[in-house]
């Protein structure tokens, strides 16, 4: 008896206690006699200069899709080229091969996994590996898999060796019955894709770990974001990207959702500077683990014909998707703005002008909205100083900056 009294008492002390920061060495059971921990700090095979031991030691998994090479090259002027490692299951191509260490990496594979972490010596891990929506509902067992098998070694392995770790969370990851407009960072979740729920189990999981074993978990959740460089990888908002290449290599453009469908978008330099401003945020300015973040709202119809305002050939024809329809309705719930605010408008023009910028089909695009733009690799730069820092929601502000006049 007394026994069981010390195990359980042992058992709710370690419950109650946010493991954060206060040593407690206790790691997922998995870890448990094998822990590198065990390894003294110094064995390490390469010799480290002081430079390098001052920044973090990065790994980006599913590093290749929409999001990772742009996270890379931010990650790479801020903390040397050498100290980012991108990594996938895929072959990169040759200008992502030669502009930095690359390494292949399946996240279902632990060991292997655990083997990079340790010699890299990895600090900071930003798990970008995921089957977005519409790939996922195609092959549930699949995104099941990656979305949710992959996760729990992704989540061992950073509680193991001490990671940071940042795992993107998604619009998707809301429902039918999730309040709008605005949605608030807690509230009903209760996705109906097998991408918004293995995104939720990651968000709860992360958090539990946090509490549970003080990993330092962190997570925003993403807008689709629309990029001019990299292609979608299988999603809903995959439309907003496609519309661009569309505009410039054919002149046409058959979008797969209803032109009247709204959803929440955000531009790539701006998701990814928030994801590294989240990451290097000290611990004591965050009050959760999980935080919205959002810039703009549109319709496929509203953005087809500020595109048309630059390509005024483009035609635009409706083919509806069944199941991409489906899972976009799901999503409209996240909705920051029901219609194109002051604000929200602003920066849709902007950012419409920027990608057609990028694409060199308006080079006086941004010049005549206002924006000096010096080089294309400032975009960042111009969207940031001239429109988000007064536009967008700061991260864990749950209100519309239109209703407060911004
Ligand atoms: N792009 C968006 O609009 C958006 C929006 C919300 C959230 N997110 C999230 O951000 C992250 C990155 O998104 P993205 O758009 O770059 O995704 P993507 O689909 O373009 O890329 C995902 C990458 O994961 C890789 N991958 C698949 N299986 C793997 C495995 N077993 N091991 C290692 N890698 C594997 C793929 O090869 C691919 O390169 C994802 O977690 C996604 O859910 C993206
Ligand atoms: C929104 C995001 O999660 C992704 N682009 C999707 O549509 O699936």
């Amino acid at each position: 008896m007394p026994i069981v009294r010390n195990v359980s008492r042992a058992v709710s002390q370690l419950l109650q206690s946010p493991a954060c920061g206060c040593g407690v060495s206790i790691v997922p059971v998995r870890c448990i006699g094998i822990s590198p921990r065990q390894v003294a700090s110094d064995a390490s095979f390469h010799s480290v200069s002081f430079s390098e031991s001052d920044h973090p030691r990065v790994l980006i998994t599913g590093g290749l899709g929409q999001l990772g090479v742009g996270l890379a090259k931010l990650l790479r002027k801020r903390f040397g080229k050498n100290n980012v490692i991108l990594s996938d299951i895929r072959k990169p191509a040759d200008h992502v091969f030669y502009s930095g260490p690359f390494i292949y990496s399946d996240i279902l594979d632990y060991k292997n996994l655990r083997e990079i972490v340790v010699n890299n010596r990895i600090t900071w891990l930003f798990h970008y590996s995921a089957l977005l929506s519409a790939v996922g509902e195609a092959n549930v067992p699949l995104a099941r898999a990656v979305n949710i098998t992959g996760l729990h070694n992704v989540l061992d392995i950073a509680a193991e060796h001490n990671l940071r770790l940042f795992v993107p969370s998604t619009i998707g990851a809301f429902g039918p019955t999730s309040p709008r407009d605005p949605t608030p960072d807690l509230c009903i979740q209760r996705p109906r894709t097998i991408y918004g729920v293995s995104k939720v189990h990651a968000e709860l999981m992360g958090e539990y770990y946090h509490y549970r074993y003080g990993l330092d978990f962190r997570c925003l959740r993403y807008p689709g974001i629309i990029s001019a460089d990299s292609q979608p990888g299988g999603g809903t908002t995959d439309y907003a990207v496609q519309i661009f290449h569309d505009a410039i290599k054919t002149g046409k453009f058959e979008c797969n959702l209803k032109p009247d469908t709204r959803l929440p978008m955000m531009y790539i330099d701006d998701c990814l500077k928030a994801t590294l401003e989240v990451m290097e945020a000290p611990a004591e300015a965050l009050s959760m683990r999980t935080y919205n973040i959002s810039a703009m709202s549109f319709t496929p119809e509203e953005l087809a014909q500020e595109v048309q305002k630059h390509v005024p050939e483009l035609q635009v024809t409706y083919n509806v998707d069944t199941v991409r329809q489906a899972i976009a309705v799901l999503k409209t719930c996240f909705i920051m703005f029901t219609f194109l605010k002051k604000a929200s408008l602003k920066m849709f023009t902007t950012v419409v002008a920027l990608v057609l910028f990028k694409c060199n089909i308006w080079p006086n695009g941004p010049a005549k909205l206002g924006l000096f733009i010096p080089s294309k690799n400032s975009l960042t730069l111009v969207l940031s100083s001239s429109m988000l820092k007064q536009e967008c929601l700061p991260l864990n502000c749950d209100t519309d900056p239109s209703d407060e006049g911004l």
